[in-house]
């Protein structure tokens, strides 16, 4: 796949109601063609509105699959207008040349700050009061509440929401644990400890902060909940497929949980005109959000800057500095006079030796060169005299293992 497309035709498509950061960003950069969707498309709708896009920004509701970046064969990079990047195919988007960039913590004070919130709620079980005053009862009681001072939240995750959440929970006086897969520095006063199991023992919140992978589906399921102290609270900001509903809805129906925060689900709305379905809309001790942890005017729009700034980055410069899949590669402005090639190719010996020999038997001196691989992707930048750019171009098109190649104008 060649591509020498000028800056002024290619083509940005942002779907799920992005910021209008972004497109003012593209705009201030030259880029012009950006179409803006309202909601997560799916389908042949996606495939109609993404055929024919250079760059493409989502949010979590749209899934890009090997099916979709095959039917989207003119794509240059994508935009995650969030943290989360499990609703991309990242290895298919990778084997076509495709680096995924997201904003990794534009969001993340809003979460923790959400979360925070709902710790106090919960344990002084305001949504079932505030639902009871909405009906026209009252129900002044202290019965099964409680200060946050002095209690343990149990942290699962400890990455850049996790820590945030710990700092600001021991600034309300709480105990901190926490459990990770890794070895991680606790903050403050925060104690690791070294199973799920000894966590849900010892929280009496326990809140959830891992990215979706196989390996945390329905991460917390009966035998989990069972573990968790009678009359403990749970919150779910991360993702839907890490509780599994079903054991949640039977653990507060046997009050086992004096209730549950949850923001994420394992099926979504497409966008604000669809229904909402889930067992846990008739417990009025669990406060249910669509999915706006990290939906805040500050965080949407500082991640509508920051990933368009990594995109026109990219398609001005070819840096792919933060790419979640793709080799990262830093570069530095190109020389006056000189022409940026960028070649995408499979990761197998021989590859560079080729794309050398060919410069050399054409005549074509190398000014700069920059090359970062990963297990199946090599990514090197050239920078060449100007004149000889079109040669270099069919040169570089030609080497066998080729993914892709651009030219930077
Ligand atoms: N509700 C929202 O609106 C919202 C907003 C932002 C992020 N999120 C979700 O929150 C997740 C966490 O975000 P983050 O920025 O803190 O990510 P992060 O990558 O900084 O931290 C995730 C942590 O989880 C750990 N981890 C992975 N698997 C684990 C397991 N099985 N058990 C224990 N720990 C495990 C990792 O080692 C890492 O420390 C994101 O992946 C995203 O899905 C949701
Ligand atoms: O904005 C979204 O749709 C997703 C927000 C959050 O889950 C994230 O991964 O950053």
């Amino acid at each position: 796949m060649r591509l020498s497309v000028e800056k002024d035709k290619l083509k940005f498509v942002l779907l799920e109601g992005i910021h209008p950061s972004a497109v003012e960003a593209l705009n201030r950069d030259g880029y012009q063609q950006v179409a803006a969707y309202p909601k997560a498309l799916a389908g042949e709708a996606l495939l109609e509105a993404i055929g024919d896009a250079h760059f493409v920004g989502i949010r979590s509701r749209t899934h890009l699959t090997e099916e979709v970046f095959a039917r989207a064969p003119k794509l240059v990079a994508v935009g995650a207008f969030c943290i989360g990047t499990n609703q991309i195919e990242l290895a298919a988007a990778a084997k076509r040349g495709v680096p995924v960039f997201n904003a990794p913590f534009s969001n993340t004070r809003s979460v923790a700050e959400l979360v925070l919130a709902e710790i106090v709620m919960l344990l002084r079980g305001i949504p079932h009061k505030n639902a009871v005053l909405h009906r026209g009862g009252w129900v002044k009681s202290a019965a099964n509440s409680y200060e946050v001072r002095g209690k343990t939240l149990g942290i699962v995750g400890y990455g850049h929401i996790g820590t945030q959440i710990g700092v600001l929970a021991e600034h309300l006086g709480m105990r901190v644990v926490f459990h990770d897969v890794e070895a991680k520095l606790p903050l403050g006063n925060a104690r690791p400890l070294p199973t799920l199991d000894d966590l849900l023992e010892a929280a009496d919140v326990v809140s959830l902060h891992v990215p979706e992978t196989p390996a945390t589906q329905n991460l917390i399921g009966a035998a989990q909940l069972a573990k968790m102290k009678p009359g403990s609270y749970l919150i779910n900001a991360s993702r839907g497929t890490v509780v599994d509903i079903d054991a949640l809805v039977d653990a507060l129906d046997r009050e086992h949980l004096l209730g549950a925060a949850i923001d994420v689900f394992p099926v979504e709305p497409q966008g604000n005109d669809a229904a909402f379905v889930s067992p846990l809309t008739r417990f009025e001790n669990v406060i249910l959000t669509p999915h706006i942890g990290g939906s805040t005017s500050e965080a949407q729009e500082s991640i509508g800057r920051e990933v368009a700034a990594k995109l026109i980055r990219y398609s001005n410069n070819g840096s792919t500095v933060s790419a979640v899949n793709f080799p990262e590669v830093s570069l530095p402005e190109q020389h006056g006079g000189t022409c940026r090639l960028l070649h995408i190719h499979h990761n197998v010996p021989g590859v560079m030796a080729r794309v050398n020999e060919r410069f050399s038997a054409a005549g074509i001196n190398i000014a700069a060169q920059y090359l970062q691989t990963t297990e199946h992707v090599g990514y090197v930048v050239v920078d060449i005299d100007a004149a000889a750019s079109q040669v270099a171009l069919n040169e570089l098109c030609a080497v066998e293992g080729t993914i892709r190649c651009r030219i930077l104008y």
